[in-house]
């Protein structure tokens, strides 16, 4: 479970200075600090502004022992009360500074040093490492992109993680969908990589709570959540959905703003909502009555009825549905005859299709984002990620 910070890789200095805060390690702190220092108080502060340039995730075990480190550094042992049992992110943070007992600040600041100084040595080299990968990758942490025959190609690439959605692929995504809006493509082709298509939300999105407290994560989260969808409802080019395996939460209501929705007959499509908490996004609250109906979106979206494939077809969310040992042959070889369609009368098609909804589309999102911050302060939707974390609940 990721106690503190975001999972995954984090790109760039904006996420280390969120990690940073998140473990409260503010250079407003500095102050305190150089009352306390020795002879190796640069070091110490130039540390704590290195960590800032990390470029890569060190991990939470490594960001709580520098924690630890820095409170040790600047105030001494830890005498502060223990947080409660459920205080989960604050409780491994006390655990991990209390741990270091009596050690003496000038030691803890030699520590702190050396510490920074490894991990700046391993993510130089890393870095190195990387530079090649990221020819290929143009830079994407998260996703795999991938230009060939007129198609753009959007790969969601946690696999080990069901391709449950950071905020930093949401991030990259968005970054994705501008650049492919603009490239020599004709269509724009979204799939994961695994047996997952997406596990939707990635939970621990909702575990690293930055200075401001829960109110200022979930307002921050509604205007990642609305940009993000915004994205989609302005995407200018055919945006296809090649749906390999199972698709939960976000991953399946976005699919009502897409152009085709091809899926395995491997794939379901889960919209949990209610049993985490939450309430529809994506515009599903408007798309998926308008596909499927009233009844049958009111199953999916407040009952969170899981639908087969064949089922979600019926309904009209998916376009077609393939036998997944032939998926991947059967329907690339349709999309690389599609790209090759006229380019302009394929785009100015779809804004005839979609211009006349997209303002109301726009108040849609705005409106569900601004229900969703308040939804994600809700105890029954601290209470649901909890119970996931804790192993008690899994869809
Ligand atoms: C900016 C904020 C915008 C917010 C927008 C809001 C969106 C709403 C939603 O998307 S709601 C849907 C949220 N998703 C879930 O609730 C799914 C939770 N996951 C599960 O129930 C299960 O993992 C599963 C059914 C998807 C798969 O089960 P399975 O047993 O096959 O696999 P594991 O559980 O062992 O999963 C492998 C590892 O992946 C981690 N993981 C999977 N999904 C998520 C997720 N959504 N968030 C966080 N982590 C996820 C899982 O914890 C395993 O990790 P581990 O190997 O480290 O244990």
């Amino acid at each position: 479970m990721a106690l503190v910070g975001v999972s995954g890789r984090l790109a760039g200095c904006y996420c280390l200075r969120a990690v940073r805060s998140s473990l409260q390690v503010p250079a407003l702190q500095l102050h305190i600090s150089k009352t306390a220092m020795g002879a190796c108080q640069k070091d110490f502060e130039s540390a704590v502004n290195q960590v800032k340039l990390l470029k890569k995730d060190p991990g939470n075990e490594v960001k709580l022992k520098l924690y630890a480190l820095y409170k040790q550094a600047t105030e001494g042992p830890c005498n502060t009360p223990k947080p409660g049992l459920f205080d989960l992110i604050n409780k491994a943070k006390w655990d991990a500074w209390n741990a270091l007992g009596n050690l003496p600040k000038e030691t803890a600041r030699q520590n702190y040093v050396d510490l920074v100084s490894g991990l700046r040595s391993s993510s130089d080299s890393s870095s190195q490492v990387k530079s090649e990968a990221d020819k290929k990758r143009a830079g994407y942490d998260t996703l795999v992109i991938t230009s060939e025959d007129c198609i753009t190609k959007i790969m969601l690439n946690r696999p080990a993680k069901k391709n449950a959605l950071t905020t930093q692929m949401y991030r990259e995504i968005m970054l994705a969908l501008e650049a492919a809006s603009k490239d020599d493509s004709t269509i724009t082709v979204f799939t994961g990589n695994g047996d997952y298509y997406s596990s939707g939300n990635d939970l621990t999105n909702f575990t690293d709570i930055p200075p401001g407290g829960i109110e200022e994560k979930a307002k921050n989260s509604a205007i990642l959540l609305r940009d993000f969808v915004d994205c989609f409802i302005d995407f200018p080019k055919p945006l296809v959905a090649v749906v390999n395996g199972p698709a939960v939460g976000i991953a399946v209501t976005i699919l009502g703003l897409f152009d085709l929705v091809y899926a395995s007959d491997r794939a379901t499509f889960h919209t949990p909502f209610s049993h985490l908490g939450q309430t529809p996004e994506g515009c599903s609250s408007y798309t998926f009555p308008k596909i499927m109906g009233p009844a049958k979106a009111v199953e999916m979206l407040i009952f969170g009825k899981k639908l087969t494939a064949g089922e979600a077809y019926a309904q009209g969310l998916v376009t077609e549905v393939f036998p997944d040992s032939t998926f991947q042959k059967e329907v690339w070889t349709r999309l690389k005859a599609y790209s090759k369609l006229s380019q302009n009368a394929m785009h100015i098609s779809k804004q005839i299709i979609r211009n006349h909804e997209k303002e109301k589309l726009h108040a849609i999102n705005a409106e569900e984002s601004r229900i969703l911050q308040e939804r994600w302060l809700s105890d029954e939707c601290m209470n649901a990620v909890m119970d996931f974390f804790s192993r008690k609940a899994k869809l």
